[in-house]
């Protein structure tokens, strides 16, 4: 069974999250997540993050804490996911790949649909209050 390493950035910016819509085609596809990608062999998780952000959704991270790591079986796939707090970056993050993206109120965030593994991710962010972002 294939075990995928990914960095995986949660935006946030005043109560509020940028999440983007996986393109349908990709595993999991047709989900919201938070971006993000593999790391890559000799890369770092910070490396891996700061460049999948600038790919996927145009942005040069300036701060990241990490925040939880998931691992998670799909059957089909097994992830690993390094989910860090992205607390400062410059540039405005848009969906630089074609994919849709948006910001998000912490507190809607559970309106959304995510991947699975995404269901303890959405609790722990709304169950904090971020009152320094
Ligand atoms: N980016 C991201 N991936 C997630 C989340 N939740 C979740 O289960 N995943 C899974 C879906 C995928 O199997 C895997 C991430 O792979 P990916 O398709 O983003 O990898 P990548 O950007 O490096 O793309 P590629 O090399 O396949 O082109 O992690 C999430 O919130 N964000
Ligand atoms: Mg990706």
């Amino acid at each position: 069974m294939k075990l995928v390493h990914v960095a995986v950035g949660v935006i946030l910016r005043e109560q509020q999250v940028f999440i983007t819509l996986r393109d349908a085609s990709l595993h999991q596809g047709g989900k919201w997540e938070f971006p993000g990608g593999k790391v890559e062999a000799g890369e770092t998780v910070t490396q891996a993050l700061i460049r999948e952000l600038q790919e996927e959704v145009d942005i040069q991270v300036k701060a990241s804490q990490p925040f939880m790591l998931i691992e998670h079986d799909y059957g089909d796939k097994q992830v690993k996911l390094d989910i860090h707090l992205v607390s400062d970056f410059n540039g405005e993050p848009h969906g630089r790949e074609g994919q849709q993206g948006k910001w998000v109120e912490l507190k809607m965030l559970s309106d959304y649909r995510f991947p699975d593994a995404n269901k303890a991710i959405v609790e722990k962010l709304q169950g904090e209050s971020f009152s320094n972002f």
